[in-house]
């Protein structure tokens, strides 16, 4: 009998079993997961997480109370025209503060699924809206993967994932599933994993998510963000009221849990950014952090996302500071590349 062995090439297709596995029920349509190595004899990366598209609740973090999903009651598909969508409205709100250039834009995809401005979030349709889950164009990431991609050992980064067709630009690649945590439990845990050098923490602190910013709107905006500001005061009144009071903000842990947007490494000029989604979660501080193209990206390209957030400074009408969200792996991802750039490459 063969001995177990961490080199033993049969426990790729095991891993790889594992994954299509526990996806099964979330994407059964989903597009192809492979993983190769040609940098040293490990089959695949570390046996260390269980494999999970979902965003598990952790210690002190409750799902919101679902019959607080607010859900439009349209019949087929969602129109961008609709007078009537409540997640067309919702939506709106955001865009309204953006400048008349959005008026348009109804929904934040087009009808080939492609988000149309990623520094907004996404308010797609959720269980409790009477369309089509198979027709209506608010569904996008809910509807799975449709690109193939690549689990590939680098020579200097770990592992990192490859496109395995060309993707185009504004195109929906995975969700960053993990736990749910609180701040103050990401903090713990921060010390922890800065130990070993690998941090698979993402925390949710989106723009519009910030006191700060909130405060922002309201002097640049005037009437417009005094609404915009009341708008989202309200929505943080959602259920959970107390838990948000203590945890204003919360980070999605991939370490014990995860899937393959795990292994996405950094960038300064990335190719796929992170979009704050809201579906089935009725609290607004809990959105998916979905990944999608930033640009049209080739077969064998690695995707990377920026681990310090998307600067929208390119809408000077947001204001300065402002970023999209932030990964806990920053740092090392830093200090490794210092290293990297210092003995060569
Ligand atoms: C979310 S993980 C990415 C997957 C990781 N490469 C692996 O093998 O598990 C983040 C870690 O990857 C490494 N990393 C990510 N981007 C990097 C970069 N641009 N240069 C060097 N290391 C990087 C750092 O160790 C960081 O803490």
């Amino acid at each position: 009998m063969k001995a177990w062995c961490s080199k033993d090439p049969d426990l790729r297709d095991v891993f790889l079993s594992i994954i299509q596995q526990n996806t099964l029920n979330d994407e059964p349509d989903a597009a192809a997961i492979t993983i190769s190595n040609t940098v040293d004899d490990d089959p695949c990366p570390p046996w260390e997480f269980a494999y999970t598209n979902r965003v598990l609740y952790g210690h002190g973090v409750r799902r919101g109370d679902k019959s607080k999903l607010q859900g439009c009651g349209c019949v087929g598909g969602c129109s961008a025209t609709s007078a009537s969508c409540a997640c067309l409205h919702r939506q709106r709100r955001f865009f309204q503060l953006g400048g008349n250039d959005f008026e348009d834009y109804g929904f934040n995809y087009n009808a080939d699924g492609q988000v149309l401005d990623y520094r907004f979030p996404v308010f797609e349709c959720n269980d409790e809206c009477g369309c089509d889950p198979e027709t209506c164009l608010n569904r996008v990431t809910q509807r799975g993967r449709r690109y193939d991609i690549e689990i590939i050992k680098t020579p200097r980064k770990g592992w990192g994932v490859f496109a395995k067709s060309d993707i185009p630009m504004h195109s929906f690649v995975g969700v960053y599933s993990g736990e749910l945590i609180t701040d103050k439990e990401s903090h713990l845990r921060s010390d922890f994993y800065d130990r070993f050098g690998r941090n698979y923490m993402f925390t949710l602190d989106m723009w519009y998510l910030k006191k700060k910013a909130r405060r922002k709107y309201h002097k640049m905006f005037g009437a417009a963000g005094q609404s915009f500001q009341q708008f989202l005061e309200d929505e943080d009144k959602q259920p959970g009221d107390e838990e948000v009071d203590q945890n204003p903000s919360f980070t999605v842990d991939a370490f014990h849990a995860g899937n393959f947007t795990r292994f996405l490494n950094h960038c300064c000029d990335p190719n796929c950014v992170i979009v704050a989604v809201h579906i089935d979660e009725p609290h607004i501080r809990k959105p998916h952090l979905c990944i999608f193209t930033r640009r049209a990206v080739a077969c064998d390209e690695e995707l990377t996302f920026s681990y310090f957030g998307i600067d929208v400074r390119a809408r000077p009408s947001l204001g300065d500071v402002w970023l999209i969200g932030s990964h806990a792996g920053r740092r090392e991802a830093n200090e490794q590349a210092a290293r990297i750039f210092h003995r060569g490459r």
